[in-house]
């Protein structure tokens, strides 16, 4: 059985993922945090719509951490490095979904796994994981001559742009191209914008409910290839989460990603 604290309970992810835990015979839900002033202070129970679980919303996670085995993180990233620091001071694991970190903090995060467990991954379903391989395959099959554009579209409310899940899709093409994916990214094309070699193109689409769409396109002349997951309810990545924070509580110190909890290799 797994102690388990969910931070950002009150968001789309942290009310599924607390939810589905609290349904599982896994884990037992000892602590929960939330921004949300309407949220801090009630029971976790209540927030979720069910009967009360005698477990109150936090403000901060050093308040509920001690019970804690391990830390499911959905926030932003400011307050994920906050909890990560809190999660490895205290010696626990963290599971961070959370999306939209620069390159330094996720170098902090790094640092911070030399004390603790961490599994960080911009998308736990498990149909996106295995995107990613085939994508970096197909990329690799097919070869500078096919050009590669990134489409992904979510919901209205998404504070980052783009998704997490294409710029990694990205890097994919570019670890199969064997170019650097720094180098060669390009983002919403505006004007005159001619098309370069190995260019690898990232548009992001906001409207509606959509919960995640994800295409990787490959042009080449008068042939295309276009490979698509849709992600239709937020429970595919709270599953992953939850399979996560299994895989990693009994986990040595280190920064860890969905392969691992998977089992897949990259080739
Ligand atoms: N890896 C994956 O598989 C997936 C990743 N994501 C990512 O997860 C993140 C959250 O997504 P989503 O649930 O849709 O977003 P929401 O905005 O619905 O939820 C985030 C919640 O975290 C709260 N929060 C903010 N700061 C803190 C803090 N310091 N302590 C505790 N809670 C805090 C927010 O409160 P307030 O609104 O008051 O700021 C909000 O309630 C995003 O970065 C998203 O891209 C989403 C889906 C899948
Ligand atoms: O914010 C979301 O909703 C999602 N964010 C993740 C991302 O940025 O890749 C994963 C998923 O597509 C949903």
């Amino acid at each position: 059985m797994v102690n388990l604290i969910v931070c950002g309970v009150c968001g789309k992810m942290g009310r599924r993922i607390a939810t589905l835990a609290l349904q599982s015979d896994q884990f037992k839900l000892i602590g929960a945090t939330e921004k949300n002033p309407d949220c801090i202070g009630k029971d976790v129970g209540t927030v979720l719509g069910i009967a009360p679980i005698n477990v109150k919303v936090s403000e901060k996670l050093s308040d509920c951490i001690d019970q804690g085995d391990c830390v499911i993180d959905f926030t932003n990233c400011k307050a994920t490095l906050e909890n990560v620091r809190c999660a490895c001071e205290n010696k626990k694991s963290i599971v961070i979904g959370t999306t939209g970190c620069d390159a330094e903090s996720i170098e902090q995060i790094k640092k911070l796994s030399v004390m603790c467990p961490i599994v960080m991954a911009p998308n736990m379903s498990l149909g996106v994981n295995i995107l990613f391989e085939i994508v970096k395959e197909t990329a690799k099959y097919l070869g500078s001559d096919f050009d590669v554009e990134i489409v992904e579209m979510h919901h209205r409310a998404k504070k980052d742009a783009p998704s997490g899940t294409a710029l990694k899709l990205g890097q994919k093409v570019a670890e199969g191209l064997g170019i650097s994916f720094e180098q060669n990214a390009r983002f919403s094309r505006v004007g005159e914008a001619p098309r370069a070699k190995n260019e690898i193109g990232i548009m992001a689409l906001r409207g509606g409910d959509v919960v995640g769409e994800h295409t990787v396109i490959f042009a080449g002349d008068a042939e295309r290839i276009e490979i698509t997951h849709k992600a239709s309810s937020r429970d595919v990545f709270a599953k992953g989460a939850l399979k996560a924070a299994s895989w990693v509580v009994d986990k040595l110190p280190g920064f860890y990603d969905m392969n691992d909890v998977l089992g897949i290799k990259s080739k």
